[in-house]
């Protein structure tokens, strides 16, 4: 890895504005040959008690700066984020596999909250409430909840980290965070900005380590008052029981099973290139990836046509290789859920167009692949495949297509194609899910809130209302004036 700035490869924890070398040491490699990238520590539960114990000191000074104060910080780290694309690309890309030009862009939509959030931090307002009674005022004011801890995933190495840190430390939150083991280099690199922006000592930290050792310290510490959590709904329900002996405030941000619908009057150029977005962005891996994509008898054919062609572009390869859109799948269980889901729709009936199978680069690389004849018994209608598999299942009517896209327990995003203006309220008012994309595939960015329904989590992050989530509010009843 050839970076421009050496000193963005950080191998330590960072805890109250300290590099922390720890005792025992975790592997990083690089997913396209396994390849050791790095070790980090692999801090024990007391090192993490000892990092909230940083954010807890912190906090008492940290919550009273002024907003403009923590928009500056923000700010300056966005702008050191942004002047540094390439090298946190470089990092990212080899320990999470993704091509270098889809980290750079990751960077930026990283960086996209850190500048959102400065500039909300100036924007917490409070309320005034017309009084019931005489002589009083009745007032909210917004508080921050206080330390938070955040656990987040190896498929968006730097924009789940952001998408926290930012609203925690605009609202007057301090904060430590916990990375995915296979992709702590970004994190660590975040922090290395961080300091370099000031932020200062215990407000922001990062420890590495064992997930279950460091979430239960996160989780016990009643000097926690918030978790943020992004990845399976698995572990979001069991840290959700351990957050419940002291009644932490809560945002999950869990997994998704995401339907694709393409109905017979959609423009299907346009629904195809939204599916391709939706579905093969990050190798499939994405908590809102198109896991279903539903099409109506009608198009079946020539959308499926169309698909094939698409699909044929994409090329997979290592991420530093130019023109690579399909970096390999993050380990070899993921492969192993993809050939899974592919077993079990072939054996139910399903028919493979495309792909298929492993690779023949070896490793965790896998062949985009296209199944069609899908049905509900399938297990990809179950559960998200996260991996570059494009399902395509056959529909006649309205009313069936939005049966079979709620028929799950998740409710993240959901997408649909349509022209025809009452069809696109009706469904769009009729899908489950926390975020709809219409005509299009793409609909993540910093100003809109992100997050799901049902099993698929609390809370929103990014947007005016990822500021709330952070924040408490609190009444005040000012009584007996102009006695
Ligand atoms: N919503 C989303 O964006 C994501 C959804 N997923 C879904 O989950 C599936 C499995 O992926 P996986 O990476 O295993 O997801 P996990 O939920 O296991 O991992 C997400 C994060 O939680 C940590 N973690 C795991 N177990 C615990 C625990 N007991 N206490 C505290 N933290 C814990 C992980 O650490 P460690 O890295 O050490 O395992 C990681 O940092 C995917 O196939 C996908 O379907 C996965 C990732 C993101
Ligand atoms: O998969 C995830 O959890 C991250 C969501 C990616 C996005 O923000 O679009």
């Amino acid at each position: 890895m050839q970076l421009r700035d050496e000193e963005l490869l950080k191998t330590q924890a960072y805890i109250d504005g300290q590099w922390h070398r720890g005792g025992k040491q975790l592997d990083v490699t690089n997913p396209v040959d396994d390849s050791l990238l790095a070790r980090v520590p692999d801090l024990s539960s007391d090192d993490t008690e000892v990092a909230i114990d940083a954010a807890h000191r912190a906090f008492s000074s940290w919550r009273k700066t002024t907003a403009h104060e923590r928009s500056q910080k923000l700010r300056r780290w966005f702008e050191l984020i942004m002047d540094n694309q390439q090298d946190l690309a470089q990092i990212m890309s080899a320990e999470q596999g993704k091509p270098v030009a889809e980290a750079r862009g990751e960077i930026a939509y990283a960086a996209s909250f850190v500048e959102w959030f400065a500039e909300e931090a100036k924007r917490a307002y409070g309320d005034l409430i017309p009084a019931p009674k005489a002589g009083q005022q009745l007032m909210v004011l917004r508080e921050p909840v206080g330390v938070v801890a955040a656990i987040t995933p190896w498929n968006f190495p730097a924009a789940m980290i952001t998408r926290k840190v930012a609203p925690a430390l605009a609202a007057g939150c301090t904060i430590v965070v916990r990375p995915a083991s296979e992709t702590p280099l970004t994190a660590l690199a975040l922090a290395e900005l961080a300091h370099r922006a000031e932020i200062p000592p215990g407000v922001f930290n990062v420890v590495t380590g064992d997930a279950v050792s460091i979430g239960k310290a996160m989780t016990d510490s009643t000097k926690v008052r918030k978790l943020s959590f992004t990845g399976s709904t698995r572990v979001g329900s069991l840290l959700m029981q351990q957050c419940a002996h002291d009644i932490k405030k809560l945002s999950l941000e869990l997994g998704g099973n995401a339907p694709f619908i393409v109905f017979e009057d959609a423009d299907l150029d346009a629904a195809v290139e939204g599916a391709m977005a939706a579905k093969f962005r990050n190798a499939g891996q994405t908590c809102v990836c198109a896991n279903r994509i539903y099409v109506h008898e009608r198009v079946m054919e020539a959308f499926t046509d169309k698909l094939v062609q698409a699909m044929g572009t994409l090329k997979v390869g290592a991420g530093n290789e130019p023109g690579v859109t399909t970096g390999p799948l993050i380990n070899l269980k993921a492969v192993e859920k993809i050939e899974a889901h592919i077993e079990d729709a072939l054996a139910k009936g399903a028919s493979l167009r495309m792909g298929g199978k492993r690779h023949k680069k070896g490793g965790t690389f896998f062949e985009p692949t296209l199944l069609t004849g899908m049905t509900q018994q399938m297990l990809v209608a179950k559960e998200e495949t996260f991996a570059p598999l494009a399902a395509l299942f056959p529909f006649n009517d309205e009313e069936q297509a939005v049966e079979m896209a709620n028929d799950t327990p998740y409710g993240l995003a959901a997408y649909f194609y349509s022209q025809n203006l009452n069809r696109v309220f009706r469904v769009a008012q009729a899908l489950e899910a926390g975020m709809v994309g219409i005509n299009t595939g793409l609909i993540s960015n910093e100003v809109a809130p992100f997050g799901g329904v049902k099993a698929s989590g609390l809370g929103r992050e990014g947007s005016k209302y990822g500021l709330e989530d952070f924040m408490e509010m609190k009444y005040l009843c000012l009584a007996g004036l102009g006695k």
